[in-house]
């Protein structure tokens, strides 16, 4: 742990960390609900043999940030069973190989938000297995928020159809791409010059956005950029110092959440509530503090599981749980 006396300005913690309120969207805790009626139904479609951590990092996020039931969605059992042996139990684990395909797709139209991506990798067999969950997220209206994240996003040319373009054109779609995701999504759906590596990140974002059609995109990097299709805000508390693996699948998960409050409050007839580019401040915010208090507690031992464990602390701060 480093002293609080010898922390350098940029590890000190960003006050205030939220300048926006996010109290109207939180759902109060009552023992008139039962599980799933306060934070949600989230689900995780992604994870791999190799990247199996991923897709269990942002289940786990939804859950510390507040989610009632985080569920992965995996393709193989190799994975399923990494991930049921790791999570402690707190995850819900489904493969189609254990369960069955329909099992699969009636799981996902019970869900009020998903994320699609984190460790999916890039095999022809997961990006098939994808497109079939995404065709069935895409035609399911009870689930609100559809955050795309990390292998979700890629597009080879050679796809004839990958799963982010089950999304096209549907507002409760939020990309979350690292910086080279992001410029491998504007040279293929820009046009030039925004298609540039050197393109300023706000602009092109805004024409990925306007492109694809989606409801906002989240560009993450040493300042997150967050663009909707009315506002562009950048998030640059601060963070750890360690770029550990794993970072970006904590955002996906908490971004997920709160996006799926905001819908929830939103179709509830509430009013006076933060707007989408608030909510997404929020997540980018959360992300980075819990990775500077785990940077701060472990230094360069640092991994995406300190992360994940400083996630609730964070929230329990800013949404006081009575
Ligand atoms: N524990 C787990 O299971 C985890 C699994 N994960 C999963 O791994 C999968 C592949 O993800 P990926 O980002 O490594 O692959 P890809 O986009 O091909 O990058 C290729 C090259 O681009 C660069 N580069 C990457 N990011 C950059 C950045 N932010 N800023 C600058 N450069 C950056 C870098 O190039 P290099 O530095 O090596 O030259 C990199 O080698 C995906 O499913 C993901 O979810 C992770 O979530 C971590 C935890
Ligand atoms: N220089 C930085 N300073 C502070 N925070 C950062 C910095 N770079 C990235 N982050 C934060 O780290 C998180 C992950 O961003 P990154 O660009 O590493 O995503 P990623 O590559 O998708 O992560 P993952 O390792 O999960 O695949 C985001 O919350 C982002 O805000």
């Amino acid at each position: 742990m480093i002293p609080p006396a010898a922390l350098p300005a940029q590890l000190l913690p960003s006050i205030p960390l939220l300048p926006y309120n996010l109290l109207p969207i939180v759902p109060s805790l009552s023992p008139d609900k039962h599980k799933g009626q306060t934070g949600g139904k989230l689900l995780t479609l992604g994870s791999s043999p190799e990247y199996f951590g991923a897709g269990m990092f942002a289940a786990s996020a939804m859950l510390r940030a507040g989610g009632d039931m985080a569920h992965v969605l995996t393709l193989t059992e190799a994975a399923g069973s990494a991930i049921r042996a790791n999570s402690k139990g707190e995850l819900m684990v489904f493969t189609p190989e254990a369960c069955g395909q329909q099992t699969c797709q009636d799981l996902l139209s019970r869900m009020d938000g998903v994320c699609v991506g984190p460790g999916l990798s890039r095999s022809d067999e997961a990006h098939d297995f994808a497109s079939f969950c995404c065709d069935v997220i895409a035609a399911t209206p009870h689930i609100t928020s559809i955050v795309v994240d990390a292998d979700g996003l890629f597009a080879h040319p050679s796809q004839p159809r990958p799963p982010l373009t089950c999304f096209q054109n549907d507002p409760r779609a939020i990309l979350t791409p690292n910086i080279v995701e992001f410029r491998r999504l504007t040279s293929r759906y820009c046009p030039s010059p925004l298609d540039s590596p050197s393109a300023p990140v706000p602009a092109a974002a805004s024409s990925l956005l306007s492109e694809l059609g989606v409801g906002a995109i989240v560009v993450k990097g040493r300042t997150d950029h967050i663009v909707t299709p009315t506002h562009h805000v950048e998030c640059a508390v601060n963070g750890g110092l360690k770029r550990c693996g794993g970072l970006g699948d904590v955002l996906a998960g908490v971004t997920c959440l709160f996006a799926t409050w905001l819908r929830s409050f939103e179709r509830g007839g509430g009013e006076g509530g933060p707007q989408l580019h608030e909510v997404l401040y929020a997540a980018c915010a959360v992300a980075r503090e819990s990775s500077r208090r785990a940077f701060v507690r472990h230094g360069r031992s640092t991994s995406a599981p300190h992360v994940v464990g400083e996630v609730g602390g964070v929230c329990e701060e800013l949404f006081p749980p009575w």
